[in-house]
């Protein structure tokens, strides 16, 4: 059994890439085959969800090839073999598992342990500790996942379990008001329910700085390096700010390291990937890039329309007894499609509108209420000026992105300009198409699937796109 296991890991991994299996993969652990169904052991009910639902071919299929007689999985939830202890590792419910981090001795445990000191056990982090105050709204629940923040959203769930993550740190990029605060706070405010005693560190990188500043004018640095290097959790929200601050970033890096060294988990956020952040320290790039990288991406229409409907819901407790017409939701899902912050703003003020007007919301006063809104988020950019763009980026002649030619060095940045065209104008496919040499509008939509298929599975063409969209937008 173990070595038809270590078998399938080896090949998992070639399969599905290091990072992917690292972060999903490697934590699980083959419990038995019986009757043509392999059971999968996952730490956490999280993993085993999301291993089942993003994993289970793969699995199946690297059993098989190595020989097993398989034709499905199971998963059970059960803990990790005890560290230290040699005792068979137990199975238990998810919520069940003893936290390792901080946690105070055992009653029962010997006065004094002969063997090593134990780690001092240290408080949780006072509230004038904490530097950024959690926003109670920003939690799991009230997040709306959808294809574009499902990894990010996974990647972020599986932190705040705790435990041993297998990424570090947790790099989470992407455009103004996509949710990375949002994700960030729900991460703290996730592991401190579940691990009290946890010392969980979240600012931004602008206060990391001001307080660095401040201990280096105050003399105090030593205390600075002392909170900082002793958390369980840091979190620094914006990094791209420390960019070009060379003594923060020197202090950053020491940080960064002290806590990696520790095993203490990191979490990032930033506007942009690693790589693209202007006047960072290449050292310092290359350790934001050393765990796991994901990306928000920008809203697609199901998202928007899933957080309006949430977001509804919330605002019905506060403005009770208010009447939403048909059709408003989709139209502002539609319409505004720059970021949610934008959006939540937008339906925020419809609701107080209504409410001092005592009117139903229906789409006259929508279109009303929020004529600035509307006009600023109609999209400007035009399917010529995406072409050009492309063009340029790809360095190839503007007439052999819109010509007939097939070749690959043409199709792809063709494909990409068709994807951005549907995404960022409100041209309809068959509008589209005549402006890409007279093409037919299945083969815009042929395009547009291509590039939403490779965009999951290719980072360098992700980010690609992210990069177009915003000289696009800037
Ligand atoms: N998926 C989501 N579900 C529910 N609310 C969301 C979601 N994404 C973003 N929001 C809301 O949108 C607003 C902006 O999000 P947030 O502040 O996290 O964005 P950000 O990515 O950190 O932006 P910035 O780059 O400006 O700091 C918040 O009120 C947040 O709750």
């Amino acid at each position: 059994m173990d070595d038809l296991w270590t078998g399938a890991r080896s090949e998992l991994e070639a399969r599905v890439g290091t990072h992917n299996y690292v972060t999903w993969l490697a934590p699980l652990s083959l419990r038995a085959i019986d009757g043509g169904s392999a059971d999968i052991a996952c730490p956490t009910r999280f993993l085993s969800d999301w291993v089942s639902r993003h994993y289970a071919r793969p699995i199946l299929d690297a059993l098989v090839h190595q020989g097993a007689e398989v034709e499905r999985l199971s998963f059970t939830v059960a803990a990790p073999a005890p560290a230290v202890d040699n005792r068979p590792a137990e199975l238990r419910p998810v919520d069940s598992i003893p936290r390792a981090v901080a946690s105070p001795m055992p009653a029962a445990a010997p006065a004094a342990a002969p063997v090593a000191a134990p780690a001092p056990v240290r408080a949780p982090l006072r509230d004038e500790e904490m530097t950024a105050p959690l926003d109670a709204r920003f939690t799991f629940d009230n997040f709306v996942v959808g294809k574009p923040n499902e990894l990010a959203h996974a990647a972020a769930r599986r932190v705040a379990e705790g435990g041993h993550v297998t990424f570090n740190p947790l790099f989470l990029y992407g455009g103004v008001g996509l949710g990375k605060t949002h994700l960030m706070h729900a991460i703290a405010y996730e592991r401190q329910t579940r691990d009290p005693q946890a010392r969980i560190l979240y600012l931004s990188a602008e206060q990391f700085m001001y307080r660095f500043v401040q201990a280096l004018r105050e003399r105090t640095v030593m205390d600075f390096k002392e909170l900082f290097r002793t958390v369980d959790l840091l979190m620094v929200d914006d990094v791209q700010f420390i960019a070009g601050k060379d003594s923060t970033q020197e202090e950053f890096f020491h940080t960064f390291n002290a806590l990696v060294d520790q095993g203490k988990q990191i979490v990032i956020s930033a506007d942009r990937a690693p790589g693209e952040i202007k006047d960072m320290e290449e050292r310092i790039k290359s350790r934001l890039s050393c765990g796991l990288i994901v990306d928000l991406h920008p809203t697609d229409y199901e998202l928007r329309l899933s957080i309006l409907q949430s977001k509804t819901e919330q605002f019905r407790q506060t403005y009770p007894g208010l009447r939403l017409g048909q059709g408003v939701l989709e139209f502002l899902a539609h319409r505004i499609t720059s970021n949610v912050r934008v959006l939540e703003g937008a339906l925020q003020r419809l609701f107080a509108f209504a409410s001092l007007m005592g009117r139903e919301i229906d789409l006259d006063m929508t279109q009303e209420c929020l004529t600035d809104i509307l006009r600023a988020s109609d999209r400007k950019v035009t399917v010529e000026e995406i072409q050009r763009k492309v063009a340029e980026h790809y360095n190839i002649r503007l007439s052999d992105l819109v010509g007939p030619k097939r070749v690959r060095t043409l199709a792809r940045p063709r494909q990409i300009a068709m994807y951005l065209a549907k995404q960022m104008t409100s041209r309809s496919l068959p509008e589209i198409g005549r402006r890409f040499g007279g093409r037919d509008h299945t083969t815009i939509m042929h395009g547009i699937r291509k590039i939403e298929e490779l965009r999951t599975e290719d980072r360098s063409l992700a980010e690609d796109i992210d990069l177009l969209r915003r000289s696009l937008e800037a």
